[in-house]
């Protein structure tokens, strides 16, 4: 698990490096160039020199790395032809030093549309690849592209004059905001980017939509900040102590005082304000399931879920959240189905029990038994009267149980028709909501508009922020679902575990896919996991196992690949 940064947390730990005395600004430049040549190299190793680079700068650092890019590709043999975006004079100290260097190999052209469409390598007669370098802005954008700015990127793209194109951006496709993914202004979408080679560690913005559609392969690389300075700079915003501790401490370069940076101070504040960290569910090992594998005993010390299920007809989503929520490890599992579905689900269950509930009330006198540890409802349920007292009396009987409840589907919607059924969810202790973008729009629509509002400057507001709202609204674990899945908890806690790049698995977008997950947090709930927690391994684990047996997938595959999975990891 990693931290993905904002643009802030980035430059302190940038300034802070380099107020420290460890590393200078331009060596911090240079190795991001070169990552940015060594990533392309390795990406395309059938390119080399005399292939074709056309390296688009802008006015700040970032235009800085593409002069660097411009040098060493250069160096290498390629054909290189460098635009400039601004004015030179105006650079900041580095770019600048970085701009000099190249201009003693070759010249630097205004960029603009006829500069642009007399470059040697938009010749259609001239056939040999072309990289098109995008080191326009990075995080230190501030406001939407001019437009003829974005006309110049995206026209790289679409008129397809350059042969054999591939577009690289260097740290983010310009006009985006790196913390939330999104372009400034006008435009909805990111320009369509073949590689994405960022510093350090990725953004927020790298792996939540729109940018993370837009970016078909993303490469980090290590420029040399240290590892445990960066992780005292983040934890600062988890309330890990005062930025004076870092110094104390003798954080990477024995810090001092003094040496911490207005920005430092500027992402403090950044930080605070967004409460703590966000983690990436990546390379990620649940701790916890090991360790509740190893608890032996009786099958209810494995806890006993509920999943509850609509009508005849309608119990094929509750049957298949069950199946998840068996295979995850709950020691029972119940399906509760209303009297005339009993023949329907005893045909088509085996392992998982079942039983009758009339209605609220009998579900209510069913909750008397404290061993049951978890409920899942939602999937098929219906948004009757009869299906809003079923939901009622789950969060009633559950408040001050300790006992787990997954809200998905049919029961989100009548949450989100009943402010009663709200305010019960905010009095309970582990409620876990699982509302895809439709779902989150009824239960939050203020939030939702504002995620729709297209930003006109940064930092935008993003998925993370919307996740994090509405689970401190909601007073619940809130699983935002996509190939983003966005997790947060009222306390601020947010994770994203991504379906992207390495893990893309396209085919978990598939009819169920999303009831299943239901059970795996039903499941984990019922085993002890806290709410966060549950979701948290449950979304992974979803991803794992959708990966693990690959196209083809369909919803009911997803639990009987539990097995595989576990005897991979070990667990
Ligand atoms: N942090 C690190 O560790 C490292 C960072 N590195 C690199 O530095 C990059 C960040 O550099 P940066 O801060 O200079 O910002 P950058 O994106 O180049 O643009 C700023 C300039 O653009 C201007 N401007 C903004 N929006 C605009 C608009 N719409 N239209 C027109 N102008 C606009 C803005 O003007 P202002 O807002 O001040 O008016 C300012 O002049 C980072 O992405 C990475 O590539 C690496 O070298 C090494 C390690
Ligand atoms: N493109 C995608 N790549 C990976 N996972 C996806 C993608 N689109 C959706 N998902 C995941 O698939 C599941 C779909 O759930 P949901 O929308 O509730 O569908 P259903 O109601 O059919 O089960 C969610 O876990 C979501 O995160
Ligand atoms: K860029």
């Amino acid at each position: 698990m990693t931290e993905l940064l904002t643009a802030a947390q980035m430059r302190a730990i940038e300034e802070a490096a380099i107020a420290s005395g460890a590393v200078t600004g331009l060596e911090l430049m240079e190795r991001a160039g070169r990552g940015v040549v060594e990533a392309i190299v390795e990406e395309w190793p059938e390119l080399g020199p005399g292939c074709r680079a056309v390296v688009l700068s802008g006015p700040g650092n970032n235009g800085g790395d593409g002069f660097v890019v411009a040098r060493l590709l250069w160096e290498a043999g390629w054909d290189v032809e460098v635009f400039l975006y601004g004015d030179a004079s105006r650079l900041p100290a580095d770019a600048r030093v970085n701009y000099e260097r190249w201009c003693e190999r070759g010249e630097v052209v205004a960029l603009s549309d006829e500069t642009l469409f007399r470059s040697r390598a938009n010749t259609s007669a001239d056939d040999r690849e072309c990289i098109v370098i995008d080191a326009l802005f990075g995080t230190g954008l501030s406001r939407p592209l001019d437009r003829d700015v974005g006309m110049h990127l995206s026209g790289t793209r679409s008129t397809g004059s350059f042969a054999f194109m591939k577009l690289v951006a260097v740290d983010c496709p310009s006009g985006v905001c790196i913390d939330s993914g999104r372009v400034l202004g006008q435009q909805n979408v990111p320009t369509a980017t073949d590689l994405c080679v960022t510093f350090h560690r990725a953004k927020i913005g790298h792996y939540v939509t729109p940018l993370v559609d837009a970016i078909s392969k993303l490469v980090i690389v290590d420029i040399g900040l240290e590892e445990d300075f960066s992780s005292k700079i983040s934890r600062i915003g988890e309330g890990f102590g005062s930025m004076f501790e870092i110094a104390a401490q003798g954080g990477a370069g024995a810090i001092r005082e003094e040496a911490l940076s207005e920005a430092m101070h500027g992402a403090y504040e950044t930080l605070a304000e967004r409460d703590g960290a966000v983690r990436l569910l990546e390379a990620w090992f649940p701790d916890e399931l090991g360790k509740a594998a190893a608890i032996g005993g009786h099958k209810y010390a494995h806890g006993h879920a509920l999943i509850h299920s609509g009508g005849v007809g309608r119990g094929g989503a509750a049957r298949m959240a069950a199946r998840g929520a068996l295979r995850i490890g709950a020691g029972l599992v119940t399906v509760g189905c209303p009297p005339g579905a009993l023949q329907e689900n005893a045909g088509a269950l085996d392992a998982v029990m079942l039983r009758s509930v009339a209605d609220g009330e009998a579900l209510r006198e069913m909750l008397g038994d404290a061993r049951i540890s978890a409920i899942g409802i939602g999937p098929g349920l219906g948004t009757g009267a009869r299906e809003a007292g079923l939901v009622r009396a789950v969060l009633d009987a559950s408040a001050d149980a300790k006992r787990g409840v997954v809200l998905d589907a049919d029961a989100l919607t009548l949450v989100a028709q009943d402010e009663s059924l709200f305010d019960l969810c905010r009095s309970h202790r582990s409620v876990v909501m699982t509302p895809h973008a439709g779902e989150f729009a009824r239960l939050f629509p203020d939030i939702a508009k504002r995620l729709e509002e297209q930003p006109m400057s940064g930092p935008a507001y993003s998925k993370v922020d919307a996740a994090r709202e509405a689970a401190a609204r909601a007073g619940c674990v809130v699983l935002f679902k996509g190939p983003d899945t966005v997790i947060a908890s009222p306390e601020g806690h947010c994770s994203v575990n991504s379906a992207a790049y390495d893990r893309a698995a396209p085919w978990l977008a598939t009819a169920g896919s999303g009831d299943v997950l239901t059970g795996f947090i039903a499941g984990l709930l019922a085993r002890g996991f806290g709410p966060m927690q549950a979701a948290e391994t449950a979304a992974w684990l979803h991803v794992e196992c959708a990966l693990s047996f690959g196209p083809g997938l369909i919803a009911e595959d997803l639990p009987e690949e539990l097995p595989t999975m576990f005897r991979a990891l070990g667990v």
